[in-house]
């Protein structure tokens, strides 16, 4: 497994329904760096997210990881990354731990279980996820971080419904992430000071 994390990222420009959400946008991802990407709803911080892993169009800027032309070889990037987007994406009909086992095949039960277990998901184990609130689902789709053995995190908007727990547990799980050298870039509205984040501001 790839773990240097060197993302660079030159003079994006990124145009949406005829919208400019960011023109000579410059900034760095390296080991052990927390980016927090903020700005209002509607400034472009999940299209910033989905341009860098090439879902969205990029109109112009240079995409560098670990010295290669991302747009010539984006599958190094891909298999150095985990993405958790805005939705849980949870399948309502299995339960928690059926879905956690989707996102990871080729972890053990008792690895599923712990995870599940971190996010305070441990007595829900067998609980269908219509069953659960949207906050658990959240969860589910969480407990992955504590299962991932990749470098480079994009995480968007993941304290979404969570309470003050989970809260916790997340920022607890990504300052361990950022100790052992991974890297987070991440759309929040939460200020994340402890974590002395790099702030990208997007303007609406
Ligand atoms: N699938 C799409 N097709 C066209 N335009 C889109 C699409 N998704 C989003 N947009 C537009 O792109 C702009 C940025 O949206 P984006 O979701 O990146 O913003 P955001 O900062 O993440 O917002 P929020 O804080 O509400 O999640 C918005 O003007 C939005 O209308």
């Amino acid at each position: 497994m790839q773990k240097t994390v060197n993302l660079q990222l030159k003079n994006l420009w990124i145009e949406r329904g005829e919208r400019d959400l960011c023109r000579d946008l410059s900034f760095s991802v390296l080991n052990g760096e927390l980016i927090r990407i903020a700005g209002e709803n509607g400034a472009g911080k999940s299209s910033l997210i989905k341009a860098i892993l090439g879902w969205v169009h990029l109109e112009a800027g240079n995409l560098e990881f670990n010295g290669e032309d991302v747009t010539q070889h984006r599958d190094m990037l891909l298999q150095c990354q985990l993405y958790l987007g805005h939705t849980p994406g949870i399948k309502s009909v299995f339960t928690a731990l059926e879905n956690l086992r989707l996102y990871c095949p080729q972890a053990s039960e008792e690895a599923l279980e712990f995870a599940l277990d971190q996010v305070q998901l441990g007595a829900f184990v067998d609980t269908p996820a219509a069953q659960l609130s949207a906050g658990q689902k959240r969860r589910i789709a969480l407990a992955r971080l504590w299962l991932t053995d990749k470098a480079l995190w994009f995480l968007d908007e993941p304290f979404t419904a969570l309470d003050v727990k989970g809260v916790d547990a997340l920022e607890q799980r990504m300052s361990d992430h950022l100790s052992s050298g991974g890297a987070i870039v991440i759309t929040t509205h939460q200020p994340l000071l402890s974590l002395a984040p790099k702030v990208i501001e997007l303007v609406a």
